[in-house]
């Protein structure tokens, strides 16, 4: 948690109180439904929170913004925005209705209301959103398939609609189709931690 403190010194009583409820709420599920790694679950501010949160470094959200978390798992990174950003409307969305059970689980039990989940392929989705965020779900081109028509055309943000997504590795070729609008900003930028090292936050706009 002091780690989220240290990038995030502004957070409200009712944010640093729902960040820190994750812990046990994600080790209690976890040891039900897999969703974290098992060896990983305590590293789960570091590895997931605070990696989820590396978007907020880059987007801004003004209140009422709309945001689609494509195959969400067991809530990274929409849980984290969701908590980032009380005044923007989620929808999380993965096609394994278990792991929804656990995002459903946890934001009831912090009492979080911007937040829906949903059992859902990317590919039925059919809303408008200002901006789709995901983790480790897809090579980039595929998620550009599916999630163009779930962007609005209508803009609330100094930064235009479009994608947000975290990579890590090597991602030069996945994101060649798209090296003149997409900017890859390295998360090592923002958070000093080994971890985030090799780790990108991608903006694409649409
Ligand atoms: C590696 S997990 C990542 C989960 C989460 N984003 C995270 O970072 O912890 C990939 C997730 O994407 C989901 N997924 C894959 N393809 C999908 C699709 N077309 N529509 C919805 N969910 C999908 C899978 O069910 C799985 O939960």
């Amino acid at each position: 948690m002091e780690e989220i403190l240290k990038y995030f010194p502004g957070l409200t009583e009712t944010q640093r109180k729902q960040l820190e409820a994750l812990g046990a709420l994600y080790s209690e599920w976890n040891a039900k439904i897999n969703v974290i790694s098992r060896k990983d679950i305590e590293n789960l501010y570091e590895h997931h929170i605070l990696h989820s949160l590396s978007i907020a470094k880059v987007a801004n959200f003004r209140p009422g913004t709309t945001i689609l978390d494509i195959g969400t798992g067991g809530g990274f990174p929409g849980v984290p925005l969701a908590i980032m950003f009380p005044e923007c409307n989620f929808k999380l969305i993965d096609g394994t209705g278990k792991k929804i059970l656990v995002v459903q689980e946890v934001a009831k039990a912090i009492g979080l209301k911007n937040c829906t989940a949903m059992q859902l392929r990317g590919e039925m989705e059919n809303g408008k959103y200002d901006f789709v965020v995901s983790r480790a779900v897809m090579q980039l081109p595929d998620l550009m398939k599916i999630i163009t028509k779930n962007i609005s055309k209508k803009q609330r943000n100094a930064l235009p609609n479009g994608l947000i997504c975290l990579k890590g590795g090597d991602i030069q070729q996945e994101v060649y189709p798209y090296r003149h609008i997409a900017e890859v900003t390295p998360i090592s930028n923002w958070f000093d931690e080994e971890w985030f090292k090799g780790k990108n936050v991608i903006y694409v706009p649409i």
